[in-house]
């Protein structure tokens, strides 16, 4: 095996194979906006759509001439002519793109050419050919994906050689060997590189990696392991079936393990910002366990990992998480030993010191509250209220005397009417409101809010955004613990807090208060500090 240690092109197919991806869809605007960030961060080519497949690919090959861009190239991808027309007429759209780069897929197995396209393997390896050749008139690069490169060698290595021969000869300028059906193992694909490249020695091969057997991106990296010099793959690793070989795992995989140049050493920090703004504009959930840019990533959990990652984050981390621009986590739960409280308690801005039992007795009363439901990991806010309460050092804002909720449904296929009243005193004063809402806990944070705002004018700022009930495990059936985690935001930050009972209004208003509770503390918190 050579291990030569040439720098690595990337191609991005993110606006072509990865709109082959379930749920992945983009439109005009969507693809010109990834294009520019693409380009930003330093990506080579950026393979753009099919400009004979559909009118908004088509369209966005004229839409992106309106841009200058700064380190990419873009290609416009087609297949081989059809065998019934001239590469004049099959090939047009591909032309007309009016990119600098082409790049057509041909047939490198003999089962694609018999059963696929139905034509003789010659009549495949002469289609290879004159399109090639037709597409060098009018571009200087053109680059072929070998289609079913993998399994077309394991099948009939001769065929598969020639049709490369074919594209070679007639002026492709990067050949690029792809595993379509994702399934080659990477000895297997190593094996069959090395004796590819024995056949062309002056060609640059580049590699096509699916997703279908989790090894995409192994295998583009042992493809470049095998003196591969051109890598293709989408950001987030979408595409077609699982997926087509992860470039948020390859480039940070190429600069900081392998010490292979790609993308500019300098925006590797951009990574997870990319990611995310792909994702953001395609309407898509991340992944949290996506290696290097998931917000899972650097996610520690238990307490013997947090102990020594706060001496030496080496020990439980691959790389340093800023240099993809993540950030490191440390989350508390029944799993958690002392350091962790103490970590997490600085994170909030309270120093406990070394040998203060409190830290022990925060343990203690988490272990105790995530045994009775709770949980704190998508509800820091109700954790931080928690060390301030067991520290001593937190202020009521208000005090509850009692409230009432009504539903009432008064006949069928008319919706419920849901009112709750409310009693609190603030300082000396006692306020009583009620009020409506969709829904018994609406009602109850509407009527809450209605009587705190004149105390608290910034409630108004202040929303719930998320409301999750969950059903603890257990076979009670109705009478079944839940778990309410909600969400909150202020339009400057956001913040998550928790309430657990078998009452789904008393684990709402739980979780409810403490949000208001927090959006006080908050705001105390940003004056005293400014
Ligand atoms: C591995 C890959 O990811 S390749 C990329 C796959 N991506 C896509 O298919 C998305 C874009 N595709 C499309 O919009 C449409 O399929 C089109 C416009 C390309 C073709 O649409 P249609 O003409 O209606 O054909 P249809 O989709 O039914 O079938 C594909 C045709 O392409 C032909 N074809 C497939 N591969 C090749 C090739 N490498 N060279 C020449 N022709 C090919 C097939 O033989 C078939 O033609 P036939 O029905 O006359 O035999
Ligand atoms: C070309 C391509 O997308 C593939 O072979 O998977």
């Amino acid at each position: 095996m050579s291990v030569e240690q040439k720098a690595v092109v990337i191609y991005d197919t993110t606006l072509r194979d990865g709109t082959q991806g379930e749920d992945f869809s983009l439109s005009v605007e969507d693809k010109v906006r990834i294009a520019l960030k693409l380009d930003e961060f330093g990506i080579h080519y950026i393979e753009g759509g099919w400009p004979d497949s559909n009118p908004k690919d088509k369209q966005f090959f004229q839409e992106i001439k309106n841009y200058e861009l700064r380190n990419a190239k873009i290609a416009a991808f087609g297949s081989t002519h059809h065998p019934a027309q001239s590469p004049e007429k099959g090939l047009r759209a591909l032309v007309e793109a009016g990119t600098p780069v082409i790049t057509i897929f041909g047939k490198s197995w003999t089962v694609h050419v018999k059963e696929a396209l139905r034509i003789s393997l010659e009549r495949n390896l002469e289609i290879i050919q004159n399109s090639v050749a037709y597409l060098r008139q009018h571009v200087d690069e053109v680059i072929y994906d070998a289609e079913h490169y993998f399994d077309g060698f394991k099948e009939d290595r001769d065929y598969a050689l020639q049709t490369l021969k074919r594209a070679h000869e007639a002026g492709a300028t990067t050949l690029v060997l792809c595993d379509t059906n994702g399934g080659t193992l990477p000895h297997e694909l190593a094996e069959i590189i090395q004796e590819t490249r024995k056949h062309f020695p002056s060609a640059t091969f580049g590699i096509h990696a699916h997703n279908d057997s989790e090894l995409a991106v192994a295998n583009s990296l042992e493809a470049v392991r095998n003196g591969i010099t051109h890598v293709q793959g989408t950001i987030n690793g979408i595409g077609e079936r699982c997926g087509n070989a992860n470039l948020c795992s390859i480039i940070p995989n190429l600069c900081l393990k392998m010490n292979i140049p790609c993308i500019p050493a300098e925006n590797l920090r951009k990574l997870r910002h990319v990611s995310r703004y792909i994702l953001e504009l395609a309407n898509m959930p991340p992944n949290k366990y996506q290696p290097f840019v998931g917000r899972s990533a650097f996610a520690h959990k238990g307490g013997v990992h947090i102990s020594a990652v706060r001496r030496n984050p080496r020990t439980y981390e691959h790389i340093d998480p800023e240099l993809v621009g993540n950030k490191r986590r440390f989350l508390i739960s029944d799993l958690s030993g002392k350091a962790a409280v103490k970590m997490k308690a600085e994170e909030f801005g309270i120093k406990l010191p070394e040998d203060d039992p409190v830290a022990r007795s925060i343990l203690l009363r988490i272990k105790e509250l995530e045994a009775a439901g709770f949980q704190f990991e998508a509800a820091e806010a109700s954790l931080e209220l928690l060390i301030k309460r067991l520290e001593g050092e937190s202020r009521k804002y208000f005090e509850l005397l009692g409230f009432r909720v009504i539903d009432q449904k008064e006949e069928d296929g008319r919706p419920p009417v849901s009112e709750a009243t409310i009693q609190i005193r603030v300082g000396g004063q006692v306020e009583h409101t009620a009020a409506l809402g969709q829904g018994p806990v609406n009602a109850l944070d509407n009527a809450l809010r209605k009587a705190l705002e004149k105390f608290y004018p910034q409630l108004k700022t202040m929303e719930l955004i998320d409301y999750k009930v969950r059903v603890l495990p257990g076979r009670e059936g109705t009478a079944s613990k839940v778990r309410v985690l909600i969400e909150s935001s202020d339009g400057k930050d956001t913040w998550g807090t928790v309430g657990v009972s078998h009452d789904i209004l008393e684990a709402s208003w739980q979780a409810l208060v403490d949000s208001i509770t927090y959006k006080m503390y908050k705001d105390e918190k940003e004056k005293s500090s400014s």
